[in-house]
Order: C-alpha cells, then structure tokens, then sequence
C-alpha cells in the first residue's frame, strides 16, 4: 500500500518583505479572480496599474516590522504545523505544505506528491470558515493542476472546519491565558470580504443582506456563508469562555478599495467602544490558523494605536492557533476523516 497524501494550503507571503517581492506577491494573489471579482480587464487595470504599484512600497514596510531571522510568520507557523502533523501521522502518510500565492506552490508540492506515489490526496485549505476567496481559490488550482494529470488519484477537500471543536478550544485555552474577565470587551475580527462575495454565495438570492441580522446564526440557508460560519465561530469560542452576547462583537478588518465590505468594520467598532469609555480589548482572529501580518501588525500595532488615540487603553491580541499540540490534533483529524 502507498502512502496517503496531505497537502495544507494556506495563503502565501512574499519571498522577502522588499518591494519587488511583495509587489510579485500582490500581483498574483490580487489578480485572481476570485479574489477580486471583477472583469478580467478592469481587474488588470486596477491591480497592475493602481494597487501593485502604489501598495507595495507600504505593505513591504509592514513586513520588515513583522519579518525576522525565521522570516515571514504565516510561512513560518506554517512549516511548523506540516512538520509537526508528518510527525503525528507517521509513515502511512506524507503531508506537503504549500501556499496559494508564491512559495512553495501547489504545483511543486503535488509533484512531491506525485514523486510519492500516494495512493490518494486529502487537500486542507488551513481557512477555519470557507470563501471563495480563499478556499475556493485553492480548490479551483488544485483541480486545475491535477486534471493535467495522467492518473488522477482519489481526492478530497476540506470545506470549513469553523466548528471544530479542537480548534474552538485552542482559541479559549489562548485566551484564557490573558484573563478574559480583566477586559472590557471582546473582539472577533475576522478578516473582511466584499459584500457582493457574500451575496454571490447567496442561491436564494433573497436572503443575505436581505434580512435583518442575515447571517448571526447558522442555518441551512448561509451554510456556506463565510460572515455565517465567521459568528458560529465566535459564538462557540464566546460559549466555551462563558462570554455573554453584551460582551463580545463580531467585526470585519483589512477592508481594500471603495466598495462596501461585510460590516461592521473593526475600525467603526472601535470608535464606538472608546466612545462608550470602554478601554481595554481583548481580539482574537479566528479566520487565520497561525499569526501573519493582519494579527501582528494590523490588531497588535495598528488597531492598538487607533484605539489608544480614541481614548482606550489596550488592544491585547489573542494569539493564533500557531504550533499548539491541540490543533495539530485537530489537523489529525481532518486529515483522517
Ligand atoms: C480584495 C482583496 C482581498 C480579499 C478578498 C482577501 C480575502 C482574504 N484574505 C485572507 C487572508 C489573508 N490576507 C492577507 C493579506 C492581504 N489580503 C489582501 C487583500 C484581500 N484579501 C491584501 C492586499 C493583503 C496583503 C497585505 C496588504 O497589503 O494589506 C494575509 C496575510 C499574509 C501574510 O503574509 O502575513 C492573510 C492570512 C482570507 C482568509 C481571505 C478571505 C476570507
Ligand atoms: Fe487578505
Ligand atoms: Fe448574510
């Protein structure tokens, strides 16, 4: 018998944090059209000749403040989790890492696959609620590449894993470690999205954005709904930590251009926190599995500065999923089931 194949696949972070890396970053993960969706020509115009050139020399600042001697950290947690899980799994397996955008491929990493000879392939987009953007993306690659394939082994995806309970764990057992109850309010930022992405991903087309309170609980409506899965998310590590609903908000960061993004904005949150004289807050960013620029820079620095000129006091961070044995189990498990 040959071996199962894993491969995890989270985003992708520039080969270095200088201008020419970050804008061959930008450029490949901002012309893919499920991640701006708009007409193949206006996404060119928009993405080679306003934001690669103009957003490159600032996001490339941004790395050099979170980049050190182990380099980027999504690439960085994410070599951790793929060895840690080679280790967890043993011999009857071989799990690769790869990134949607830039290195290492998904391309190089299913010919590792490939050179092998596994028996089969499980993919696991390391993306804890399902989008198109993202998910959606890595599946769309991953068929393409392997329908060029003389013998296509059997495969399999990983959908969502916004309810896995191991996962939901970690996240409380890292924030516990900060004291939930010395904090004024809790945020779940989640890493925002366009709002036409989520009424794309709406087939009645006369639910999302349609009726009050659309997606705050799950249903078979909004299963696939990334706002849905983001607060059933956030209700089950609330639940797990004892949070009453008054305590906690659901918001949305990193909006890009002028269109409306799934709200409310963490930004907008902010403000009305500071103006209700709360002044401490604690974050957590359950849309991501391990710490990256929007963690490390945009809640830690950015979100903290913002706060503090509001008139807050402190924005505390909780960290990622990261290398914690638990959700290494927990990728055991979605590896194996
Ligand atoms: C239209 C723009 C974007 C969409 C849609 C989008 C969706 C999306 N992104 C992530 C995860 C990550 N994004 C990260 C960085 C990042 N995202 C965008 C734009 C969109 N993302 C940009 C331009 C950037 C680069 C930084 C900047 O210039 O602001 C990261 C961090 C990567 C790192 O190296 O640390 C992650 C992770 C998800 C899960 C998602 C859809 C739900
Ligand atoms: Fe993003
Ligand atoms: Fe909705």
């Amino acid at each position: 018998m040959g071996k199962k194949g894993v491969l995890l696949v989270n985003l992708g972070t520039p080969d270095s944090p200088e201008v020419k890396d970050v804008k061959k970053y930008l450029d490949q993960f901002l012309m893919d059209g499920r991640v701006i969706d708009i007409p193949k020509l206006n996404r060119t115009l928009l993405v080679k000749g306003i934001i690669v050139p103009f957003r490159s020399p600032k996001t490339s600042k941004l790395y050099k403040e979170i980049w050190d001697e182990k380099g980027s950290p999504l690439l960085y947690y994410s070599k951790i989790q793929a060895k840690l899980l080679q280790e967890q799994l043993g011999d009857d397996y071989q799990v690769e890492l790869a990134m949607r955008y830039q290195n290492p491929s998904i391309e190089a990493a299913l010919e590792k696959l490939k050179a092998g000879l596994v028996e089969s392939i499980k993919v696991i987009p390391m993306f804890p609620q399902y989008a198109s953007a993202s998910t959606g993306s890595v599946m769309q690659l991953v068929m393409e590449l392997l329908s060029k394939w003389q013998t296509i082994p059997p495969v399999s995806f990983v959908n969502s894993f916004h309810n896995n309970s191991l996962m939901i764990d970690v996240f409380a057992e890292n924030a516990i470690k900060h004291q939930p109850e010395t904090y004024d309010h809790v945020l779940f930022s989640f890493h925002g999205l366009p709002e036409r992405q989520l009424l794309k991903c709406d087939h009645t087309g006369n639910y999302c954005l349609k009726i009050d309170n659309c997606c705050d609980t799950l249903n078979e409506t909004n299963k696939f709904c990334y706002s849905a899965q983001g607060h059933h998310t956030a209700s089950l590590i609330a639940a797990k930590l004892g949070l009453s609903k008054d305590k906690y908000t659901v918001c949305f960061q990193s909006r890009l251009g002028k269109e409306p993004w799934v709200q409310p904005y963490t930004t907008d949150v902010l403000k009305k926190l500071a103006a209700e004289g709360k002044k401490r807050l604690l974050v957590f960013s359950p849309a991501f599995v391990a710490d990256c620029l929007e963690t490390l820079y945009e809640i830690t620095v950015e979100y903290h500065e913002e706060f503090k000129a509001l008139g807050g006091e402190h924005v505390q961070l909780v960290e990622s999923l990261n290398d914690h044995p638990k959700f290494i189990e927990a990728l055991v498990e979605l590896a194996k089931n």
